[in-house]
């Protein structure tokens, strides 16, 4: 039977589609919508330039281009926007990973996942309009905390959430591969999304051999040269829900050998403030074989990150009345 593709909505929808949005927020998000039905992109396909934007303040700047906070004219709707030059992927060879992350990115859409919300591109650039997360690196509020780490409610809650998107790749057979906390970004609301897909790959069927992503974040299989499938993630998960708690991977040492020798013995010390729970959740993930990883899905059912969820949304909810 044929399927008729889903209308989107239209300006007789817009009291459905604003019925759950606080109050305080109604009348700004009814607006945005309008200006958003009205636009001349709306619905049909539309050739994006760098008119459209307004470009504004830097938010920072990569390997191989500069993001800056940029706003669509017509919606004046905010975006991470960011520019990379063609030349200097060429110089880097860079150009198959770029679109790798372009295909894959603008696929995906998940609550913890960064949107690439359109792309395009003039003679010298490539534009991106991502999804603004306007407190930037997880890696940057890490080492700006106490101690350089996170209490357990904070990173049993970027732990879930990072599992949460990881789940959603492994479903759309891709795996990250380059987890870390410079590759996560955190949203005004305190919301994490994983970025930079450049080293993500399609699984479809076979395993891989690749050797990729970060020396501490390595997992055993991929630093003896073994093939990997989507279990590396979970090993990645579990450095960083590791680093997030106690300020620096578990495996870190001075040079490659050390790190690696580490990685392929396990050896890891937990520190004594780590409770039960964290250290369950950590040792569980950082098993040697692939295969007897605990699940994403086990992850956000662990009992330790159920409840220390809740003591986040509560700690969130104090800030915002001391803040009113
Ligand atoms: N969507 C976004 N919202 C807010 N800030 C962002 C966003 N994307 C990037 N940034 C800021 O811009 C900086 C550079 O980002 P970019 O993705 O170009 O580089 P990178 O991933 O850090 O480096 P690399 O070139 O190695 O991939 C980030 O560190 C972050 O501070």
């Amino acid at each position: 039977m044929h399927k008729s593709a889903k209308k989107p909505p239209n300006r007789n929808d817009l009291p459905k589609l604003i019925e759950n949005v606080p109050e305080e927020h109604k009348g700004y998000v009814k607006d945005l919508c309008l200006k958003m039905l009205q636009h001349p992109a709306y619905g049909q396909p539309y050739d994006w330039t760098t008119r459209d934007f307004e470009m504004g303040a830097p938010l920072g700047r990569g390997k191989f281009g500069r993001v800056y906070l940029a706003r669509e004219r017509h919606t004046h709707f905010m975006v991470a926007m960011k520019v990379l030059f063609k030349a200097e992927l060429q110089k880097g060879n860079v150009q198959r990973q770029v679109l790798r992350e372009i295909e894959i990115q603008s696929r995906l859409k998940h609550p913890h996942i960064l949107r690439l919300l359109t792309w395009f591109h003039d003679d010298s650039r490539i534009y991106l309009a991502l999804e603004l997360a306007s407190q930037g690196e997880l890696f940057k509020i890490l080492r700006r905390s106490p101690n350089a780490r996170f209490d357990e409610p904070r990173a049993a809650k970027y732990t879930y959430q990072v599992a949460d998107a990881l789940h959603y790749c492994h479903l759309n057979n891709v795996i990250h591969r380059d987890l870390k906390p410079e590759n996560i970004l955190l949203t005004a609301a305190d919301d994490v999304k994983l970025a930079d897909f450049g080293w993500s790959a399609h699984t479809i069927s076979n395993k891989r051999n690749t050797l990729c992503g970060t020396l501490d974040y390595l997992p055993p299989e991929m630093v003896e040269g073994h093939t990997y499938d989507d279990s590396v993630d979970q090993w990645c998960l579990g450095i960083l829900c590791y680093e997030f708690l106690t300020g620096g991977p578990p495996f870190e040492s001075h040079n490659t050998e050390m790190t690696y020798d580490k990685i392929r013995r396990l050896a890891l010390h937990y520190p004594p403030y780590l409770s039960v729970g964290a250290k369950d959740v950590i040792s569980n993930l950082l098993r040697k074989s692939g295969s007897s990883r605990i699940t994403l899905v086990g992850v956000m059912q662990h009992p330790w990150v159920k409840k220390c969820m809740e003591k986040r949304n509560k700690q969130l909810l104090e800030l915002e009345a001391q803040q009113a």
